[in-house]
């Protein structure tokens, strides 16, 4: 019998899946685990690999028992994960040295200033894509190195492996300390501040400038052919696919030509323009990242606005402020007043990513009178949001030179929230569009690994899978749009410098 699916995992930062997809694209069967997060300092958000590793195992059981599925079923796996994320595991043991350092934590401000006070941080943004910031891997695996003595002599003689999260769930599928397969891709690598953004190749003078040793590192394959075969449930199948989460995002939306644009509304937000197979140097605080690499086929390439605080900052009114029992309610919340009151609220909780890049820069919530109320913080949260998600699209117009953005493909657990996206299409003047199928992340891994085993025939068969469920058009006047803005921009400015010098240097040496 031939397969009937091809299967998809896709680990993202406060919840791992694994989705069954059958050949035109409709998912039959999906299951979702949690995963605990741990605050353990400020500034500091660290996941348990090994936590994640077994939930990855449960989902996948799950998903073959919902559909009735054996590893006969399917044809091969796709990864798509959380970015940045750096694992440092014992390669006899297969167990990690310390949780996961995760992208959102900023205990490594100290040494992100250190190494811009020579530079710059666009220091290595030709070579990389990337400004030098607490997102990127590098100075993060630096820190776990550094933390205990022993680990970097361990290091040095090949005992232990780095990886983002998709090196670390396909090592542990294809046998872990039994043969595993130590490799990643380009789209994860680009995010590490060591690969070369034009060779795709691990950069030396990256490594000697960051004192990362080679023997840790996975091999850098493509993002579309067989790395391996599975153990367990899915025994024999191929991992033929690894997608960053967002560009699998952006390959799941089939926005495969120049021009096209998606913004994932998760944890974070992340807005990825195609660029095709020249990788052009954001001028105006975008990242330059690998949108996937088929094959033997040339890299494609992706500008980038990554924001940190997204569906985090529902989760901590949930968690932090108790000022709801669960996600969704933060619309009814906010559609509870008629505006934000003239309250602004930036999320500024690890620093400002794109397109500011400032460590330094902390949460606020100004405007405040007697008049607010919590369904004010609610509406300013969600407008958050909307607001950062404009100082990327602006950022990527002047980049690219374009007078307006087209249609906004959206995806990602906050595309739920109406109320949201109708203040999104609103603030940027442009429609916004999600397509019938939610799980579009897992979708690009599946189409990744499909490919490169023959499930899909070709990018034509997968653009016509892609079908729009949902459009909102844009209804607020220009006027508005642009008293808006101006409100929003003078919040962002009072956040800026808010982290002390002092506090970022504590922070980095405890
Ligand atoms: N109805 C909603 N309104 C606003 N935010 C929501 C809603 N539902 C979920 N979220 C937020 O979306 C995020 C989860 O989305 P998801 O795409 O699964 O994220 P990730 O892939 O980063 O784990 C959470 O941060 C949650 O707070
Ligand atoms: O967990 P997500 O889906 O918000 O994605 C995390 C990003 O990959 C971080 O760069």
């Amino acid at each position: 019998m031939s397969a009937r699916f091809v299967a998809a995992i896709d680990h993202g930062t406060t919840s791992t899946r694994c989705i069954l997809l059958a050949p035109d694209g409709t998912p039959a069967a999906i299951a979702q685990r949690e995963q605990t997060m741990y605050y353990p300092r400020p500034g500091w958000v660290e996941l348990d690999m090994e936590q994640v590793w077994r939930r990855t195992q449960e989902c996948i059981h799950e998903a073959l028992n919902t559909a009735g599925a054996t590893a006969a079923d399917v044809a091969g796996i796709g990864i798509a994960n959380e970015r940045e994320s750096v694992v440092l595991w014992d390669r006899h043991t297969g167990r990690p040295v310390a949780r996961s350092i995760t992208w959102q934590d900023t205990r490594t401000a100290g040494e992100v200033d250190a190494l811009a006070a020579d530079g710059g941080i666009h220091r290595f943004q030709r070579t990389t894509g990337l400004p030098i910031s607490t997102y990127s891997s590098a100075l993060k695996l630096r820190w776990l190195l550094d933390e205990e003595p022993s680990r970097r002599a361990a290091a040095e003689r090949g005992d232990l492996l780095f990886g983002t999260p998709d090196t670390w769930l396909l090592w542990n599928l294809t046998g872990g300390p039994d043969g595993g397969v130590h490799a990643t891709d380009p789209t994860n690598a680009s995010r590490t501040l060591l690969m070369n953004l034009h060779t795709l190749e691990w950069d030396d003078d990256l490594l000697d400038v960051m004192a990362i040793p080679r023997a840790l590192l996975p091999q850098i394959r493509s993002s579309s052919e067989v790395y391996g075969a599975a153990a367990g449930d899915l025994a024999g199948v191929p991992i033929a696919g690894i997608l960053g989460d967002q560009p699998a995002s952006l390959f799941g939306h089939t926005c495969f030509d120049r021009g096209d644009v998606k913004n994932t509304y998760g944890t974070g937000a992340f807005l990825l323009f195609t660029l095709g197979t020249e990788p052009r140097i954001s001028e105006h605080g975008l990242i330059t990242t690998v949108a996937w690499k088929l094959g033997d086929a040339d890299a494609v390439y992706a500008l980038e606005g990554s924001v940190a605080m997204a569906g985090a900052l529902v989760q901590w009114l949930r968690d932090n402020l108790g000022l709801i029992d669960a996600a969704p309610e933060v619309e009814t919340l906010a559609r509870s007043v008629q505006d934000a009151g003239g309250v602004v609220f930036v999320p500024a909780f690890s620093g400002l990513f794109a397109p500011y890049w400032r460590d330094d820069a902390r949460g606020v919530i100004v405007g405040l009178t007697r008049f607010a109320n919590k369904g004010h913080i609610a509406r300013a949260a969600l407008e958050a949001t909307a607001y950062q998600t404009y100082d990327l699209v602006e950022a990527m117009l002047a980049d690219t030179g374009l007078q307006q953005l087209g249609e906004l493909r959206a995806d990602g657990g906050m595309t739920k929230n109406e109320l949201l996206m109708q203040l999104q299409s609103d603030v940027l003047g442009s429609p916004v569009a999600a397509p019938s199928m939610a799980e579009i992340t897992a979708t690009g891994a599946a189409y990744a690994a499909g490919l490169a085993t023959g499930f899909w025939a070709g990018l034509d068969e997968l653009r016509a899978n892609y079908t729009i469920a949902r459009r909102w058009a844009p209804e607020m006047h220009a006027d508005e749009r642009t008293r808006r803005v101006a409100d929003w921009r003078r919040g962002v400015d009072r956040t800026l410098g808010l982290a002390a010098p002092e506090q970022v240097a504590r922070s980095a040496s405890m």
